[in-house]
């Protein structure tokens, strides 16, 4: 997703017009903008006119009064030049950030809704680095270096008339480096545009990298991974900042070399506009006017030769940001969805459903699946590791679509449902409770954004968590998750019933905790997900021995596909798969696997 694609469309600016809605959006700000602009920019091309006046009409004349009365003026002329270029300076850096946290939101938001798929293969460290660092370039092409490019346009523009107005001769001269300058500009910012590209993208891979080991920092901390894990990020720092350096050489040399040229034509300008004026050509006053203006016109386009560069390394940004942003999403709802009643019954249909993943082998994870859950029933699913169980649970939330087959919630194909209303009627207790870095109530308010405090706190009831979380420091708002308090294995699973309580969908996906809790919080664990269970539609991922005990059916996977069904002791007996799993898994007996 980055480096592959480092060499492509890199020859212009134009993935900068994908950002052009979201300035037009602000059409007011905008305008006020090129107005304020175009003002200083006029001011500025006044005044070397005024000065030869000052010179030819006040000093030339011996005329005080006239350049007094001139040095008066200018003072007005400065005040309105210094008025025009503060407003500038404020509208163009607001529009700057506002296209940035527009930008922002919105991509965010984009990705949010982005499927499964996608993140399978994508890094969260990467986008994250889009999020910050591409934008923030943008910001400073939209706030700095536009307005610096337009009122560098206008300047150039208007001081090469104004050159060619007072001495079209010497106007000449300075007019023919001008090509000679911007050719090698142009072949330069394309180098400037290509090596800033890829020290992004180096960024970018190396965040990716920071981000994935600092979120496991015990486990790297545990493998004595330390050094090693440093110094790979140094690595990857020290290549960013290789092509960084790169890419800065080509703009010193730019640089350099834009001053030298357009330096050597001033000074020629001077030398032969100096002997123009003894032999009486031209006035020292129009001499003066020129020279301003051949240096207001050089100034400009050295300033253009700069911003270019930075458009450039915007035009890289935007063009990373607008690859996220079409990104569609694979599961999106069908134009007309149909809608499930609050009172869905939670039937559930699985017709001879295959799926494999796309980004692995083609091997089918799931093959010719067939199973029907009536409303209400419980069904326990139990399979060797990597038999498919979970993907199953993913296909049901409609992560994925199955490449075979059908699934049926009510009757209704997955795919005519809004996926957002569908996963609304699906309450899924993983099997590890991702906590947020949140209040405990706001944490179990995952389940039902719009609930209120008292029915939060019910549904800790219901879930055992009540006890514990009273015990905390603060109660329902102590902070948990990320920079807060750490909650244990069980406390997290009742956090997670608790979501689920609130949640009150008919169908309950359970996915049960391998990891050994402690008698006493597996006790109040079990206790929970039986009051959730009832009248719920269940389809659970059974590690347990009480679990498939209590389940209507079971269903015994192997590589993705159903090898035995029926009860915990019409399976034992058959002694197939199941029995051998019963034996290892859950003890060779009942009172074992009971506790
Ligand atoms: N996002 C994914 N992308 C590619 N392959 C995947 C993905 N998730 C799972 N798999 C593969 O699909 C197969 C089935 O995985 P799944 O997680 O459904 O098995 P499981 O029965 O739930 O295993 P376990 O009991 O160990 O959790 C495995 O071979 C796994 O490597």
């Amino acid at each position: 997703m980055t480096t592959d694609k480092t060499n492509r469309s890199q020859k212009s600016l134009r993935p900068l017009i994908r950002l052009l809605p979201y300035i037009t959006r602000h059409k007011l700000m905008v305008s006020a903008a090129v107005v304020a602009l175009f003002s200083a920019a006029i001011i500025t091309l006044i005044l070397p006119a005024a000065v030869r006046r000052m010179i030819d009409f006040g000093f030339g004349a011996d005329d005080p009064a006239l350049v007094n009365s001139y040095f008066s003026v200018l003072i007005g002329v400065v005040c309105a030049l210094a008025l025009a270029s503060s407003v500038r300076y404020f509208l163009v850096m607001w529009i700057g950030e506002r296209v940035v946290a527009d930008v922002r939101s919105d991509v965010f938001a984009h990705m949010t809704y982005l499927s499964a798929s996608f993140y399978d293969s994508a890094k969260s460290g990467e986008i994250l680095s889009r999020l910050t660092a591409d934008t923030t370039q943008i910001k400073s092409a939209f706030g700095a270096s536009a307005s610096l490019a337009m009122r560098n346009l206008i300047m150039f523009a208007g001081a090469s008339v104004m050159m060619v107005v007072t001495s079209p001769r010497l106007s000449i001269i300075v007019l023919a480096a001008i090509p000679v300058i911007l050719v090698p500009v142009l072949g330069f910012g394309r180098q400037v545009r290509k090596r800033s590209r890829f020290a992004q993208d180096t960024l970018a891979d190396a965040s990716a990298y920071a981000g994935e080991m600092l979120g496991s920092v015990r486990t790297l901390q545990a493998f004595t991974y330390e050094a090693l894990s440093a110094g790979k990020y140094g690595r990857a720092v020290e290549t960013a900042f290789q092509a960084a350096r790169k890419a800065i050489v080509a703009r010193a040399a730019l640089t350099g070399f834009a001053i030298i040229v357009i330096g050597s034509s001033i000074v020629a300008v001077l030398w032969i506009g100096a002997s123009d004026v003894f032999a009486g050509r031209i006035t020292g006053g129009e001499l003066s006017q020129f020279l301003l203006y051949s240096i207001l016109a050089a100034g400009s386009l050295a300033a253009l030769s700069e911003v270019w560069g930075e458009l450039s390394q915007a035009a890289g940004a935007a063009e990373r940001l607008s690859e996220l942003l079409n990104v569609a999403p694979e599961i999106a709802a069908p134009a007309q969805p149909k809608t499930l009643p609050d009172t869905a019954r939670g039937e559930i249909i699985f017709d001879n459903v295959s799926f494999s993943y796309r980004n692995s082998s083609t091997l089918p994870v799931v093959e010719n699946f067939a199973l029907t859950i009536s409303p209400g029933e419980t069904v326990a699913v139990v399979g060797p590791s990597g038999a498919g169980k979970s993907t199953l649970f993913s296909l049901l939330m409609r992560y994925y679509d199955p490449v075979d087959g059908q699934i049926r919630f009510d009757g209704v194909a997955l795919p005519d449902f809004d996926p957002q209303d569908l996963r609304r009627h699906i309450a899924l207790v993983p099997q590890d409770t991702v906590v947020f870095g949140a209040s405990i109530a706001e944490n179990i308010g995952y389940g039902k954004p719009e609930a209120s405090r008292a029915e939060i706190e019910a549904a800790a009831k219901a879930a055992l968590a009540a006890d514990f979380i009273e015990a905390m420091p603060e109660g329902y708002d102590t902070i948990v998750g990320e920079r807060g308090i750490t909650l244990s294995g069980g406390q997290r699973q009742r956090i997670a019933i608790a979501r689920a309580v609130l949640k009150s969908a008919p169908v309950l996906l359970l996915d049960e905790a391998t990891s050994a809790l402690d008698a006493e919080s597996e006790s109040l664990v079990q206790q929970a997900l039986d009051s959730l269970m009832k009248g719920r539609t269940t389809l659970v991922i059974a590690h347990r021995l009480a679990t498939v005990l209590k389940a209507d059916r079971i269903v015994v996977m192997d590589q993705g596909k159903i090898v035995e069904s029926g009860t915990h002791d019409a399976l034992s007996k058959a002694d197939g798969l199941y029995a051998k799993l019963a034996r290892l898994q859950f003890g060779a007996d009942k009172k074992n696997g009971m506790s």
